[in-house]
């Protein structure tokens, strides 16, 4: 981090019409909630609520949840700040996690009745995992069992990383027959250093993203790991609910080992293998409201900093991830990936899709070329990258 005389850039807020925020609250949050209205049989509370937050987001004034509801300390602390001032001038990183809630409190998803429980995005990542194109990319995991176990693990490590552009990386097709992983537009790889820090005794956390095609690779990866005595144990932190529509929860992760099953061949023998390693302890499943909070990894719980602690290495997936543990700020690219992560507890790793301004872990010479070849480098999703440290 910087020296205390060295004040970070400030954060990213939702008012910079150059923003990557600017298009996030004026196109796509906004058709999303329309989206969300017209794939429901909501009764006319959901609907107004619906509409109301619709007409809020894009003209209004940011309101508080009322205060019956069980998480209106958290938000109050947050919002204290941003409540009764326009959504567009609040922090990015905040405010859409502050929508997400919203978007729940509007379709009664924690109100005792009958769509409490209901995902307001499950349409959505059932379709994904329905996708007849899915079993010809999983009937593709039977070549990688051709190649090298560190050949296999690199590509199923890729494979995870573009699965985070909803790109399925283990498609591999040529890649994987060439023994060729995917390396090209990986703005920084650190996978050698991944590579070191798994070893038969480490215990890994996978802080997942993304449902459907994301966490289907995430699973292959980690199969990968279990398998190959790279990892003692696993443990899986998943959202405690719908989050930035299709994240992935508890449910998702099931939705996902039956998919894999209903494939014959490897997909489904890593949905057996990860099933036992549920049941056997090898793989653990984990969730804490801090994944659904609207602040940075640099205010992570006590018991949040006590989980991690123990962890190898923790690897973080995507973009919003990667935002929450560098800062959601305007960073200069060439920042030290290592320095902005010393804070947090334990070695760290982020595969991550360029999808947001956030950028750090760039070399001066990468930089000139992206700048020159590729203008929207930093948020059209056809970059990634895989930074870890110590
Ligand atoms: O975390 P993910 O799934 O990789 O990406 C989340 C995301 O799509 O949502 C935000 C905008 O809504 C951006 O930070 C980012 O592009």
């Amino acid at each position: 981090m910087p020296t205390s005389s060295d004040a970070p850039p400030p954060e990213l807020l939702n008012n910079d019409p150059n923003g990557f925020a600017w298009g996030v609250w004026h196109d796509r949050t906004p058709k999303l909630v329309q989206q969300i209205r017209n794939a429901h049989p909501y009764g006319p509370d959901q609907r107004q609520a619906l509409d109301d937050l619709l007409e809020e987001i894009s003209a209004g004034l940011m309101t508080p949840l009322p205060p019956d509801v069980h998480d209106h300390e958290l938000w109050t602390d947050w919002g204290a700040d941003y409540f009764g001032k326009p959504w567009l001038d609040a922090p990015f990183l905040g405010s859409e996690a502050y929508f997400y809630r919203r978007l729940l409190k509007a379709v009664d998803y924690f109100t005792p009745g009958p769509w409490q429980g209901v995902d307001p995005f499950d349409h959505l990542k059932t379709a994904e995992l329905r996708d007849p194109t899915l079993e010809v990319d999983l009937s593709t995991l039977n070549d990688l069992q051709q190649l090298h176990p560190e050949e296999a693990g690199q590509a199923k490590l890729l494979a995870s990383l573009w699965g985070n552009r909803a790109d399925l990386g283990f498609r591999i097709g040529k890649t994987a027959a060439s023994a060729e992983p995917q390396t090209e537009n990986l703005v920084a790889d650190d996978s050698e250093l991944v590579w070191d820090l798994l070893s038969p005794t480490a215990e890994v956390t996978v802080v997942v993203d993304n449902a459907g095609r994301e966490l289907l690779a995430d699973l292959v990866f980690i199969d990968h790991l279990l398998q190959h005595d790279l990892a003692a144990a696993i443990t899986l932190h998943l959202k405690p609910c719908p989050y930035y529509v299709s994240d992935a929860t508890t449910n998702d992760f099931v939705a996902c080992l039956r998919r894999l099953a209903e494939t014959p061949g490897t997909a489904s023998e890593i949905s057996r293998r990860l099933w036992n390693a549920v049941g056997d302890g090898d793989l653990r499943l984990y969730t804490h409201s801090f994944y659904s909070a609207p602040w940075s990894y640099h205010h992570l719980p006590t018991d949040l900093v006590a989980e991690l602690k123990n962890s190898s290495l923790t690897i973080m997936k995507g973009d919003l991830n990667y935002r929450r543990l560098v800062g959601d700020r305007a960073w200069p690219p060439v920042s030290n990936f290592a320095d902005l992560t010393s804070y947090f507890p334990g070695a760290v790793a982020a595969f991550r899709t360029l999808k947001s301004d956030v950028a750090v872990g760039i070399t001066p010479a990468m930089l000139i070329t992206l700048e020159q070849m590729a203008p929207s480098w930093r948020t059209d999703g056809s970059y990634g990258l895989i930074q870890a440290r110590t």
